[in-house]
């Protein structure tokens, strides 16, 4: 049995922190992860100088929500501890949101001393993602306790975030499969996605960490999940191990789901997700939604920048010391190639 939670809000309060950016019906939001999911498996050094550049750059090309670290064990994940850092240090733009994963109170505390010490205003950042997973052996794997527990530890970390005006968004890990435990019962997803609204989360984001999920499960698991939480407050997080990440974007936007996680140049993958790929890259959702129904929001004339993208994309690639994996970043980098030459003709 999952714990049910009720975070007994004032009404007026909770409608305003449980606000969903998918205001028109086809405006699509992009949460963009590549600085947070994107950089946190990655085995060198990555200084806070690129990290936060990173962040800049994005937010130039007209991302509004920027996922900018985490404040987790520098002990699981090193990758992230210079989190505080690169907040403080990156560029900021209005009305561009900079949300940070926190596993515990003391990553809360830490989100709390750093926006104490810099009392900025719009403050550097106003919303922490909390994470669990569908199955207890992910999340012992990557919370070192099981899903129901990780639940009631991250009720009273919920509930002071909101009582201090931070939002709260929340992720299930392993929606589809899970690399120790195999195929993912649905109804335990629903649940656990219930746990987390009931506690106060405003949306949560559905991840299928291994990214071998296709287009019929997600939607399966759509279908599961909708009868338990209004659609308005889920989001699609989807590798691209399969290749098949795009495809399971444009599923999840025909069920109604108007919020997407996306990596800039694919980066990424979650520590405790063994042989998984990275992420939807951010420029391939972006290509791929180009004269559809759906608009993607952004602050850039009102969307993100798709060429400014494949620029980022293979910026920070190289800072790591490969190339893009984005399939349209590569497509429009060789098509710029293509063109440069047959003007020097
Ligand atoms: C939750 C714990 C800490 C439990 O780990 P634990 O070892 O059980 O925790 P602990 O309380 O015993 O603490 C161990 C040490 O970590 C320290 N510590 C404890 N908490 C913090 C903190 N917040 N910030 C900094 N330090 C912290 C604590 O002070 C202690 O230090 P020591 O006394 O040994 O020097 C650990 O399991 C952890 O940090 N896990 C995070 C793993 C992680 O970040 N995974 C990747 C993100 S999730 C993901 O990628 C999936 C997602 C979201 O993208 C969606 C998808 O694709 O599915």
């Amino acid at each position: 049995m999952l714990p049910r939670f009720r975070h007994g809000m004032a009404p007026a309060v909770r409608i305003s922190r449980r606000r969903n950016y998918a205001t028109a019906s086809n405006q699509v939001n992009i949460v963009e992860v590549g600085p947070r999911d994107g950089l946190q498996n990655e085995k060198g050094v990555i200084p806070v100088s690129v990290k936060a550049e990173l962040i800049s750059r994005l937010g130039r090309a007209g991302v509004q929500i920027i996922e900018a670290g985490s404040f987790v064990s520098p002990k699981w994940v090193p990758q992230m501890a210079g989190t505080a850092e690169v907040l403080a240090k990156a560029e900021r733009f209005p009305g561009v949101r900079y949300p940070v994963l926190v596993p515990n109170q003391k990553g809360l505390d830490a989100v709390t001393s750093l926006l104490a010490q810099n009392p900025a205003s719009p403050p550097l950042t106003d919303e922490i993602s909390i994470f669990t997973a569908a199955t207890d052996a992910f999340t012992r794997a990557n919370l070192n306790t099981t899903t129901a527990e990780s639940l009631e530890r991250l009720a009273p970390v919920t509930r002071a975030a909101l009582d201090q005006g931070l939002r709260v968004r929340g992720y299930v890990s392993v929606v589809i499969a899970c690399p120790y435990s195999g195929p993912v019962d649905y109804a335990r997803v629903r649940d656990v996605a219930k746990a987390l609204v009931d506690m106060g989360c405003y949306e949560v984001s559905l991840g299928d960490t291994v990214g071998m999920g296709t287009p019929a499960q997600v939607s399966e698991m759509l279908e599961e999940v909708k009868k338990s939480v209004p659609v308005e407050n889920l989001a699609g997080h989807f590798h691209d191990t399969y290749g098949t990440a795009v495809s399971n974007v444009l599923t999840a936007l025909e069920h109604g789901i108007r919020t997407i996680d996306a990596s800039i140049g694919g980066l990424g993958g979650c520590p405790y997700s063994p042989g998984a790929t990275g992420n939807v890259a951010t420029e391939d959702v972006l290509y791929a939604l180009q004269g559809s129904k759906y608009h993607v929001a952004g602050t850039k004339d009102g969307t993100i920048d798709l060429e400014q993208m494949v620029d980022i994309g293979w910026w920070i690639s190289e800072q790591l010391g490969r190339e893009s994996t984005s399939r349209a970043g590569r497509a429009i980098r060789a098509r710029r190639l293509r063109e440069q030459q047959k003007a020097k003709l």
